[in-house]
Protein backbone atom coordinates (compact mmCIF):
# COMPACT_ATOMS: atom_id res chain seq x y z
CA UNK A 1 0.00 0.00 0.00
CA UNK A 2 1.58 3.35 -0.92
CA UNK A 3 2.52 5.66 2.01
CA UNK A 4 1.03 8.42 2.82
CA UNK A 5 1.59 11.64 1.01
CA UNK A 6 2.48 14.58 3.11
CA UNK A 7 1.04 17.11 1.18
CA UNK A 8 2.19 20.75 2.02
CA UNK A 9 2.33 22.30 -1.83
CA UNK A 10 -0.61 24.20 -0.70
CA UNK A 11 -3.85 24.42 1.67
CA UNK A 12 -5.99 23.67 -1.26
CA UNK A 13 -5.09 20.44 -0.93
CA UNK A 14 -7.34 19.41 1.52
CA UNK A 15 -9.90 16.48 1.00
CA UNK A 16 -13.51 16.70 1.63
CA UNK A 17 -14.03 15.34 5.48
CA UNK A 18 -17.20 12.69 5.74
CA UNK A 19 -18.87 15.32 7.45
CA UNK A 20 -18.78 17.31 4.42
CA UNK A 21 -19.55 14.21 1.93
CA UNK A 22 -22.71 13.57 4.36
CA UNK A 23 -24.08 16.81 3.91
CA UNK A 24 -23.45 16.54 0.48
CA UNK A 25 -25.13 13.83 -0.38
CA UNK A 26 -27.91 14.73 2.01
CA UNK A 27 -28.27 18.48 0.34
CA UNK A 28 -31.86 20.02 -0.72
CA UNK A 29 -31.12 21.00 -3.96
CA UNK A 30 -32.86 22.86 -6.36
CA UNK A 31 -31.75 24.52 -9.97
CA UNK A 32 -29.88 27.83 -9.51
CA UNK A 33 -29.89 29.35 -12.33
CA UNK A 34 -33.83 29.38 -13.78
CA UNK A 35 -34.87 29.47 -9.87
CA UNK A 36 -33.35 29.02 -6.32
CA UNK A 37 -30.95 26.65 -4.82
CA UNK A 38 -32.46 26.34 -1.07
CA UNK A 39 -29.02 25.05 0.35
CA UNK A 40 -27.19 28.08 -1.47
CA UNK A 41 -29.83 30.22 -0.45
CA UNK A 42 -28.87 29.28 2.94
CA UNK A 43 -25.77 28.85 3.19
CA UNK A 44 -24.68 32.85 1.23
CA UNK A 45 -27.46 34.11 3.81
CA UNK A 46 -24.94 32.57 6.28
CA UNK A 47 -21.75 33.77 4.94
CA UNK A 48 -23.26 37.21 4.31
CA UNK A 49 -24.33 37.60 8.40
CA UNK A 50 -20.84 36.09 9.01
CA UNK A 51 -19.15 38.40 7.29
CA UNK A 52 -20.97 41.36 8.14
CA UNK A 53 -22.64 42.13 4.70
CA UNK A 54 -26.01 42.49 2.96
CA UNK A 55 -25.46 39.58 0.98
CA UNK A 56 -23.28 37.08 -0.36
CA UNK A 57 -22.86 34.62 -3.55
CA UNK A 58 -21.37 31.15 -4.47
CA UNK A 59 -18.72 31.32 -6.76
CA UNK A 60 -16.74 28.42 -8.43
CA UNK A 61 -13.23 29.59 -7.51
CA UNK A 62 -11.52 32.68 -5.65
CA UNK A 63 -10.22 33.64 -9.30
CA UNK A 64 -13.42 33.76 -10.29
CA UNK A 65 -14.59 35.93 -7.41
CA UNK A 66 -11.82 38.32 -7.55
CA UNK A 67 -12.56 38.40 -11.34
CA UNK A 68 -16.66 38.99 -10.79
CA UNK A 69 -15.89 41.88 -7.56
CA UNK A 70 -13.24 43.76 -9.50
CA UNK A 71 -15.45 43.83 -12.62
CA UNK A 72 -18.94 45.15 -10.65
CA UNK A 73 -16.49 47.83 -9.39
CA UNK A 74 -14.80 48.75 -12.69
CA UNK A 75 -17.85 48.40 -15.10
CA UNK A 76 -17.14 51.17 -17.14
CA UNK A 77 -14.39 51.33 -20.00
CA UNK A 78 -11.08 52.74 -19.13
CA UNK A 79 -11.15 51.69 -15.36
CA UNK A 80 -8.27 51.27 -13.48
CA UNK A 81 -7.81 49.24 -10.49
CA UNK A 82 -4.71 49.77 -7.92
CA UNK A 83 -3.26 46.53 -6.48
CA UNK A 84 -0.66 44.85 -5.43
CA UNK A 85 2.56 44.04 -7.25
CA UNK A 86 2.99 40.95 -6.10
CA UNK A 87 -0.90 39.96 -5.05
CA UNK A 88 -2.57 36.78 -6.18
CA UNK A 89 -4.73 39.03 -8.96
CA UNK A 90 -1.98 40.40 -10.72
CA UNK A 91 0.67 37.60 -10.51
CA UNK A 92 -1.52 33.83 -10.44
CA UNK A 93 -5.12 34.98 -12.61
CA UNK A 94 -4.20 35.21 -16.39
CA UNK A 95 -4.42 38.69 -16.18
CA UNK A 96 -8.39 38.47 -16.33
CA UNK A 97 -9.39 41.62 -14.73
CA UNK A 98 -7.20 43.34 -18.30
CA UNK A 99 -7.73 40.44 -20.40
CA UNK A 100 -11.96 39.75 -19.73
CA UNK A 101 -12.66 42.90 -18.24
CA UNK A 102 -10.48 45.21 -19.69
CA UNK A 103 -10.07 46.98 -16.51
CA UNK A 104 -6.24 48.43 -16.43
CA UNK A 105 -4.19 47.53 -12.99
CA UNK A 106 -1.88 50.21 -11.59
CA UNK A 107 0.25 48.41 -9.48
CA UNK A 108 1.68 49.70 -6.19
CA UNK A 109 4.97 47.81 -4.94
CA UNK A 110 3.96 45.04 -2.16
CA UNK A 111 5.93 45.28 1.01
CA UNK A 112 7.10 42.33 2.90
CA UNK A 113 4.44 42.09 5.34
CA UNK A 114 1.60 42.61 2.39
CA UNK A 115 0.69 45.85 3.07
CA UNK A 116 1.07 48.81 0.28
CA UNK A 117 2.27 52.23 1.41
CA UNK A 118 -0.52 54.64 1.87
CA UNK A 119 0.90 57.25 0.47
CA UNK A 120 2.12 55.07 -2.87
CA UNK A 121 -1.72 53.85 -3.24
CA UNK A 122 -2.18 57.73 -2.66
CA UNK A 123 -0.11 58.73 -5.21
CA UNK A 124 -1.51 55.63 -7.47
CA UNK A 125 -4.45 57.17 -7.88
CA UNK A 126 -5.34 59.52 -10.81
CA UNK A 127 -6.39 62.69 -11.54
CA UNK A 128 -8.89 63.27 -14.23
CA UNK A 129 -6.75 63.77 -17.53
CA UNK A 130 -7.43 62.89 -20.78
CA UNK A 131 -4.22 60.59 -21.28
CA UNK A 132 -5.29 58.57 -18.50
CA UNK A 133 -7.53 55.96 -17.24
CA UNK A 134 -10.04 56.87 -14.09
CA UNK A 135 -9.02 55.15 -10.76
CA UNK A 136 -12.38 53.19 -9.75
CA UNK A 137 -11.09 50.50 -7.11
CA UNK A 138 -7.98 49.74 -3.99
CA UNK A 139 -7.92 45.72 -4.02
CA UNK A 140 -6.10 44.19 -0.76
CA UNK A 141 -5.21 40.58 -0.10
CA UNK A 142 -5.86 39.62 3.46
CA UNK A 143 -3.95 37.26 4.29
CA UNK A 144 -0.97 37.94 1.89
CA UNK A 145 0.63 34.91 0.38
CA UNK A 146 3.35 35.87 -1.78
CA UNK A 147 4.30 37.45 1.49
CA UNK A 148 4.26 34.44 3.47
CA UNK A 149 0.78 34.81 4.48
CA UNK A 150 1.06 37.82 6.46
CA UNK A 151 -1.88 39.43 8.27
CA UNK A 152 -2.99 42.98 7.03
CA UNK A 153 -4.02 44.83 10.67
CA UNK A 154 -7.45 46.17 10.87
CA UNK A 155 -6.19 49.55 11.34
CA UNK A 156 -4.70 49.20 8.15
CA UNK A 157 -7.63 48.23 6.41
CA UNK A 158 -9.15 51.03 7.88
CA UNK A 159 -7.13 53.47 6.30
CA UNK A 160 -7.37 52.29 2.96
CA UNK A 161 -11.01 52.03 3.29
CA UNK A 162 -10.91 55.70 4.12
CA UNK A 163 -8.93 56.60 1.35
CA UNK A 164 -10.92 55.01 -0.89
CA UNK A 165 -14.28 56.90 0.00
CA UNK A 166 -12.09 60.36 0.30
CA UNK A 167 -11.23 59.91 -3.25
CA UNK A 168 -14.58 58.21 -4.36
CA UNK A 169 -13.40 54.86 -5.17
CA UNK A 170 -14.20 51.32 -3.87
CA UNK A 171 -12.46 48.83 -1.83
CA UNK A 172 -11.83 45.16 -2.54
CA UNK A 173 -10.41 42.41 -0.53
CA UNK A 174 -8.97 39.10 -1.96
CA UNK A 175 -9.93 37.35 0.95
CA UNK A 176 -9.01 34.03 -0.20
CA UNK A 177 -7.46 33.25 3.38
CA UNK A 178 -9.29 36.23 5.64
CA UNK A 179 -10.43 33.82 8.52
CA UNK A 180 -6.31 32.90 8.64
CA UNK A 181 -6.18 36.55 9.13
CA UNK A 182 -9.27 36.97 11.90
CA UNK A 183 -7.86 34.09 13.84
CA UNK A 184 -4.17 35.22 13.54
CA UNK A 185 -4.96 38.76 14.45
CA UNK A 186 -8.22 37.58 17.30
CA UNK A 187 -10.45 40.06 15.06
CA UNK A 188 -13.57 39.30 14.27
CA UNK A 189 -14.03 38.52 10.65
CA UNK A 190 -16.50 41.21 10.02
CA UNK A 191 -14.64 43.66 11.68
CA UNK A 192 -11.54 43.00 9.51
CA UNK A 193 -13.76 43.52 6.09
CA UNK A 194 -16.08 46.18 7.44
CA UNK A 195 -14.19 48.89 5.32
CA UNK A 196 -14.17 47.04 2.21
CA UNK A 197 -16.87 47.02 -0.59
CA UNK A 198 -16.63 43.27 -1.53
CA UNK A 199 -14.44 40.38 -0.63
CA UNK A 200 -13.89 37.03 -1.86
CA UNK A 201 -13.20 34.18 0.79
CA UNK A 202 -12.03 30.90 -0.18
CA UNK A 203 -13.88 28.17 1.01
CA UNK A 204 -11.58 25.57 -0.12
CA UNK A 205 -8.20 26.54 1.03
CA UNK A 206 -7.74 25.98 4.83
CA UNK A 207 -11.09 25.80 5.29
CA UNK A 208 -11.17 21.85 4.00
CA UNK A 209 -14.41 22.73 1.33
CA UNK A 210 -13.97 20.62 -2.20
CA UNK A 211 -14.58 23.63 -3.91
CA UNK A 212 -15.34 27.40 -4.29
CA UNK A 213 -15.14 30.66 -2.59
CA UNK A 214 -17.87 32.94 -1.83
CA UNK A 215 -18.20 36.88 -2.30
CA UNK A 216 -20.12 39.56 -0.07
CA UNK A 217 -21.18 43.11 -0.51
CA UNK A 218 -23.79 45.43 -0.81
CA UNK A 219 -27.22 43.38 -2.15
CA UNK A 220 -26.83 45.45 -5.10
CA UNK A 221 -23.05 44.60 -5.67
CA UNK A 222 -24.37 40.83 -5.42
CA UNK A 223 -27.10 41.15 -7.86
CA UNK A 224 -24.24 42.53 -10.30
CA UNK A 225 -22.12 40.33 -9.35
CA UNK A 226 -24.97 37.34 -10.37
CA UNK A 227 -25.61 38.41 -12.95
CA UNK A 228 -21.73 38.72 -14.36
CA UNK A 229 -21.05 35.25 -12.77
CA UNK A 230 -23.77 34.30 -15.44
CA UNK A 231 -22.04 36.29 -18.28
CA UNK A 232 -18.61 33.90 -17.15
CA UNK A 233 -20.32 30.32 -16.91
CA UNK A 234 -20.10 30.24 -13.28
CA UNK A 235 -24.36 30.29 -13.39
CA UNK A 236 -24.63 26.64 -11.56
CA UNK A 237 -26.89 24.54 -10.83
CA UNK A 238 -28.07 22.23 -7.99
CA UNK A 239 -24.69 23.96 -6.41
CA UNK A 240 -26.68 23.30 -3.45
CA UNK A 241 -24.16 20.11 -3.21
CA UNK A 242 -21.45 22.23 -2.91
CA UNK A 243 -23.00 24.67 -0.62
CA UNK A 244 -23.41 22.04 2.04
CA UNK A 245 -19.59 20.84 2.29
CA UNK A 246 -18.27 25.03 2.83
CA UNK A 247 -21.23 25.15 5.21
CA UNK A 248 -19.76 21.91 7.36
CA UNK A 249 -16.28 23.96 6.41
CA UNK A 250 -17.13 27.19 7.82
CA UNK A 251 -18.93 24.93 11.18
CA UNK A 252 -16.17 22.75 11.77
CA UNK A 253 -12.35 23.79 10.35
CA UNK A 254 -12.68 27.69 11.32
CA UNK A 255 -11.88 26.54 15.20
CA UNK A 256 -8.73 24.35 13.66
CA UNK A 257 -7.07 27.56 12.03
CA UNK A 258 -5.30 28.33 14.74
CA UNK A 259 -3.60 25.17 15.21
CA UNK A 260 -2.37 25.17 11.80
CA UNK A 261 -0.66 28.22 12.75
CA UNK A 262 0.69 26.68 15.54
CA UNK A 263 2.12 23.38 13.46
CA UNK A 264 3.63 26.03 10.97
CA UNK A 265 5.49 27.57 13.58
CA UNK A 266 6.58 24.18 14.84
CA UNK A 267 7.87 23.28 11.45
CA UNK A 268 9.60 26.66 10.83
CA UNK A 269 11.79 26.59 13.96
CA UNK A 270 12.88 22.53 12.91
CA UNK A 271 13.51 24.32 9.64
CA UNK A 272 15.72 27.13 11.12
CA UNK A 273 18.01 24.10 13.07
CA UNK A 274 18.58 22.65 9.28
CA UNK A 275 22.06 24.13 8.49
CA UNK A 276 21.61 24.76 4.29
CA UNK A 277 18.22 26.81 5.19
CA UNK A 278 17.24 30.23 6.08
CA UNK A 279 13.82 30.71 7.64
CA UNK A 280 12.55 32.91 10.30
CA UNK A 281 10.09 31.27 12.67
CA UNK A 282 8.84 34.94 14.22
CA UNK A 283 7.42 36.23 10.92
CA UNK A 284 5.30 33.03 10.72
CA UNK A 285 2.17 34.85 11.50
CA UNK A 286 -0.37 32.23 10.06
CA UNK A 287 -0.27 28.81 7.81
CA UNK A 288 2.74 29.50 5.38
CA UNK A 289 6.31 28.92 5.79
CA UNK A 290 8.65 29.94 3.02
CA UNK A 291 12.12 29.19 3.68
CA UNK A 292 15.63 30.01 1.40
CA UNK A 293 17.75 27.33 0.59
CA UNK A 294 21.72 28.51 1.06
CA UNK A 295 23.78 26.53 -0.28
CA UNK A 296 23.99 27.96 -4.25
CA UNK A 297 24.67 23.94 -5.54
CA UNK A 298 20.71 22.81 -4.64
CA UNK A 299 17.45 24.45 -6.10
CA UNK A 300 14.35 24.39 -5.07
CA UNK A 301 13.35 21.93 -7.77
CA UNK A 302 16.08 19.73 -6.76
CA UNK A 303 14.93 19.71 -3.01
CA UNK A 304 11.27 19.22 -4.16
CA UNK A 305 12.24 16.29 -6.01
CA UNK A 306 13.87 14.18 -3.65
CA UNK A 307 11.25 15.58 -0.95
CA UNK A 308 8.41 13.87 -3.32
CA UNK A 309 10.84 10.85 -3.16
CA UNK A 310 10.04 10.85 0.47
CA UNK A 311 6.38 11.63 -0.52
CA UNK A 312 6.44 14.99 1.03
CA UNK A 313 5.06 17.63 -1.26
CA UNK A 314 5.97 21.01 -1.77
CA UNK A 315 6.07 24.40 -3.79
CA UNK A 316 8.91 26.03 -5.01
CA UNK A 317 8.37 29.67 -5.48
CA UNK A 318 11.50 31.19 -6.58
CA UNK A 319 14.71 30.56 -7.36
CA UNK A 320 16.05 30.01 -4.14
CA UNK A 321 13.19 29.65 -1.65
CA UNK A 322 10.59 26.90 -1.01
CA UNK A 323 6.93 27.33 0.35
CA UNK A 324 5.37 25.03 3.07
CA UNK A 325 1.45 25.43 3.84
CA UNK A 326 0.32 24.02 6.85
CA UNK A 327 -3.81 22.76 7.02
CA UNK A 328 -5.80 20.72 8.88
CA UNK A 329 -5.16 17.07 7.65
CA UNK A 330 -1.60 17.75 8.52
CA UNK A 331 -0.74 16.32 11.87
CA UNK A 332 1.94 16.93 13.89
CA UNK A 333 3.62 13.82 13.32
CA UNK A 334 3.40 14.97 9.75
CA UNK A 335 5.16 17.84 10.77
CA UNK A 336 8.30 15.58 11.94
CA UNK A 337 8.22 13.41 9.01
CA UNK A 338 8.54 16.48 6.51
CA UNK A 339 11.35 17.66 8.94
CA UNK A 340 13.73 14.50 8.56
CA UNK A 341 12.95 14.30 5.15
CA UNK A 342 14.11 17.76 4.38
CA UNK A 343 17.49 16.76 6.20
CA UNK A 344 17.56 13.31 4.15
CA UNK A 345 17.19 15.17 1.00
CA UNK A 346 19.83 17.72 1.79
CA UNK A 347 22.11 14.42 2.71
CA UNK A 348 21.09 12.60 -0.50
CA UNK A 349 21.41 15.69 -2.90
CA UNK A 350 25.00 16.71 -1.48
CA UNK A 351 26.50 12.72 -1.39
CA UNK A 352 25.04 12.95 -5.32
CA UNK A 353 23.28 9.65 -3.96
CA UNK A 354 19.88 11.19 -5.31
CA UNK A 355 18.36 10.75 -8.30
CA UNK A 356 16.92 13.81 -10.33
CA UNK A 357 14.83 13.61 -13.19
CA UNK A 358 15.33 16.86 -15.80
CA UNK A 359 12.25 18.83 -15.44
CA UNK A 360 9.63 19.25 -18.35
CA UNK A 361 8.72 22.70 -17.42
CA UNK A 362 8.34 21.81 -14.08
CA UNK A 363 5.88 19.08 -14.48
CA UNK A 364 6.67 17.22 -11.14
CA UNK A 365 3.58 17.32 -8.86
CA UNK A 366 5.69 19.92 -6.40
CA UNK A 367 6.05 21.96 -9.08
CA UNK A 368 4.32 25.84 -9.77
CA UNK A 369 6.04 26.79 -12.98
CA UNK A 370 7.24 30.27 -10.72
C1 LIG B 1 -4.57 34.88 -2.21
C2 LIG B 1 -5.32 34.06 -3.21
N1 LIG B 1 -6.34 34.63 -3.88
C3 LIG B 1 -7.06 33.95 -4.80
C4 LIG B 1 -6.76 32.63 -5.08
C5 LIG B 1 -7.55 31.93 -6.16
O1 LIG B 1 -8.35 30.91 -5.68
P1 LIG B 1 -8.71 29.72 -6.66
O2 LIG B 1 -7.52 28.84 -6.70
O3 LIG B 1 -9.90 29.06 -6.02
O4 LIG B 1 -9.03 30.32 -8.01
C6 LIG B 1 -5.71 31.99 -4.39
C7 LIG B 1 -5.33 30.57 -4.62
O5 LIG B 1 -5.74 29.79 -5.30
C8 LIG B 1 -4.97 32.72 -3.45
O6 LIG B 1 -3.93 32.17 -2.79
C1 LIG C 1 -0.65 29.77 -5.85
C2 LIG C 1 -2.07 30.05 -5.67
O1 LIG C 1 -2.81 30.09 -6.87
C3 LIG C 1 -2.79 29.13 -4.75
N1 LIG C 1 -3.87 29.92 -4.27
C4 LIG C 1 -1.95 28.67 -3.59
O2 LIG C 1 -1.70 29.47 -2.71
O3 LIG C 1 -1.58 27.53 -3.53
Amino acid sequence: MASKVVDLRSDTVTKPSEAMRAAMAAAEVDDDVVGVDPTAQRFQAEMAALMGKEAALFVPSGTMGNLISVLVHCDVRGSEAILGDNSHIHVYENGGISTIGGVHPKTVRNNPDGTMDVDKIVAAIRHPDLHYPTTRLICLENTHGNSGGKCLSVEYTDKVGEIAKIHGLKLHIDGARIFNASVALGVPVDRLVKAADSVSVCLSKGLGAPVGSVIVGSKDFIEKAKILRKTLGGGMRQVGVLCAAAHVAIRDTVGKLADDHRKARALAEGLKKIKHITVDPASVETNMVFFDIVDPRISPDNLCQVLEQHNVLAMPVSSKSIRFVLHYQISDSDVEYALTCVEKAFEELLKGGARLEPLANGTTRSSYGH
